[in-house]
């Protein structure tokens, strides 16, 4: 074996002994690989150490007389013999020679005392092809590239896009480490897919992307076809995002709001009255039999705050995005937009938090009970999947939660999956997602994580075991992240493109469809593995 960067000397299945090589670097979350006669372990350094042949009291005095100046020129016999570097390593898969097919497989052995060990190449990680789902390949969601310590492979990795977005995605990470890039490179790949479609809601006007200093989805080549945008000051060709106040329904508000038992009876009693108009009656506080005074005017109360409406001389006052005329087609209009397999952003960086929610909650709710009637009457199969990315996610998902506990967010996170509906979580505290939320989000990507005690809550809801890997959770850079997932074989280091480079390599997609056509366009190494509900 060529290249050799360290051998194996000593430790345990969780935390073999690798003693780095004089003239070479083993860095944090490097892939190395030792060979055996018919199969290849790979590993990824977790820890790194000092090892000596010196004790510490000559090391220290040696150390102490340089200091002080005293022989310079001293020096240990065979420095590079006495003191070296030892990598502490995970075995992450055993690749096996099976029938001229690789075929990686979960470690069950260690690899041989004092095997040798060279860097991964590319070559290493065919596995991840798998032939047998060419099918799946063809709904093959890029996140990046495999990555070994800071250094990038030119091995895509790609994951079975369909089951990943419905089983959710949770993408935690400290500010500013790569979360809105990574969703926007995610969905740039998969926009012009007809198997999925995407409802962004964006509080920081982040992802459409109108001017040239802050590209976005919209620099997408099949943006016309397939990217929507809903703002209050849309740009030529996009919608306004305003909603008829008899658009609301009851659901709509109880999801949001502390109701007491009578103002809950009172809204079912507008409904029941006129379903049409019953938001109008009751803001502009029609009669209604069984409604005392006192309820209305405190619900009414709590509806102005909450709608931005008001009662003027009997007739209602529009001031937000709920409007009394107009709007009436712009929920439906953005679901329609969302089974065509769209990308739906959301522009509510002008809406206060607990708007932007409601107004989230009311098309997610929407989906939800329209791909429940998909499921009953046998249709959900022709229907795309459809994810909603919740930007800052405990706001909805999280133990404080800003709307009501069961909200139609959580129910995603819950049942989603059943109904072809999924959430991308993006969160720098996923500590505060409960336990059995997070273990529904069937995958993880981690980028950098300063925080102790978040580490630790991604470490214990993996899909694979992270123990070793909060060293290499905190260590990494921008851009730089981990799959965990049930859909891949391993914890998967990855590189994430810049998404204004994914943009500028897509300015040749139009010789990629060429190729497309001709049936020549290649999709690379797959990773994922076959999970049935
Ligand atoms: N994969 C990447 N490669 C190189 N640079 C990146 C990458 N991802 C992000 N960056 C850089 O980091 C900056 C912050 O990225 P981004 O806004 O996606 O982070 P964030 O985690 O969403 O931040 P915040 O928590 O503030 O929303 C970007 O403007 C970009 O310059």
């Amino acid at each position: 074996m060529s290249n050799i960067i360290g051998r194996i000397v000593s430790g345990d299945f969780e935390d073999i002994l690798i003693r780095q090589k004089v003239d070479e670097e083993i860095e944090m979350g490097d892939l190395l690989v030792a060979e055996a006669e018919e199969s290849y372990s790979l590993l990824q350094v977790f820890d790194l150490t000092y090892g000596s042949q010196i004790s510490d009291k000559e090391k220290n005095l040696i150390a102490g007389m340089k200091l002080e100046g005293h022989g310079e020129e001293l020096d240990f016999t065979e420095p590079e013999l006495s003191n070296y570097i030892i990598g502490h390593a995970k075995n992450l898969v055993t690749v096996k020679d099976q029938n001229n097919n690789e075929t990686p497989y979960s470690p069950k052995k260690l690899p041989g005392f004092f095997s040798e060990l060279r860097r991964i190449k590319e070559e290493d990680l065919k596995f991840m092809e798998n032939q047998d789902r060419a099918e799946k390949n063809d709904r093959a969601l890029t996140t990046g590239k495999i990555r070994s310590g800071s250094k990038v492979l030119d091995v895509d990795v790609n994951l079975p896009g369909e089951d990943v977005l419905r089983h959710h995605i949770l993408i935690p990470a400290s500010t500013g480490k790569g979360k809105s890039n990574l969703v926007k490179v995610m969905i740039h790949d998969l926009l012009d897919e007809d198997y999925c479609g995407f409802l962004v809601i964006d509080p920081h006007g982040e992802y459409y992307g109108e001017e040239s200093s802050n590209p976005g989805l919209s620099d997408h080549p099949k943006s016309a076809d397939y990217l929507s945008l809903y703002s209050p000051d849309p740009p030529a060709g996009e919608s306004s995002l305003i909603i008829n106040i008899n658009q609301l329904r009851p659901s709509d508000l109880r999801n949001v709001m502390d109701l007491s038992d009578a103002q809950n009876e009172a809204i079912a009693a507008y409904f029941q009255d006129d379903e049409e108009n019953w938001l109008e009656n009751l803001v502009t506080g029609k009669d209604i039999k069984g409604v005392r005074d006192s309820t209305l005017s405190a619900l009414q109360r709590k509806i102005y705050v909450y709608l931005s409406v008001s009662k003027e001389n009997g007739d209602l006052n529009c001031e937000g995005m709920f409007r009394s005329e107009g709007g009436e087609s712009t929920i439906d209009d953005i679901l329609s937009d969302l089974e065509d397999s769209k990308a739906v952003v959301l522009d509510t960086s002008n809406l206060e938090d607990r708007v932007e929610l409601l107004v989230g909650s009311m098309v997610a709710n929407r989906i939800f009970n329209q791909y429940k009637n998909y499921k009953n009457s046998g249709d959900l199969d022709e229907n795309p999947v459809i994810s909603t990315v919740l930007e800052e996610a405990p706001r909805v998902i999280g133990e404080n939660s800003m709307i009501r506990s069961g909200n139609v967010f959580e129910k995603i996170a819950r049942e989603g999956r059943k109904f072809k509906i999924g959430l991308t979580a993006i969160t720098q505290l996923p500590s505060v997602i409960p336990k059995e939320i997070l273990a529904n989000m069937n995958t993880k990507i981690l980028l950098g994580m300063e925080m102790n005690t978040e580490r630790k809550s991604l470490v214990d809801s993996a899909s694979q075991d992270l123990s070793k890997d909060e060293r290499n959770i905190a260590s990494l850079d921008i851009g730089e992240a981990i799959i965990t997932s049930t859909f891949t074989n391993f914890a998967v280091p990855i590189k994430i493109p810049l998404f204004e480079e994914t943009i500028t390599e897509s300015d040749n997609d139009e010789d990629k469809y060429r190729d497309e056509d001709k049936g020549e366009e290649v999709r690379t190494e797959h990773l994922g593995i076959n999970m049935e509900d």
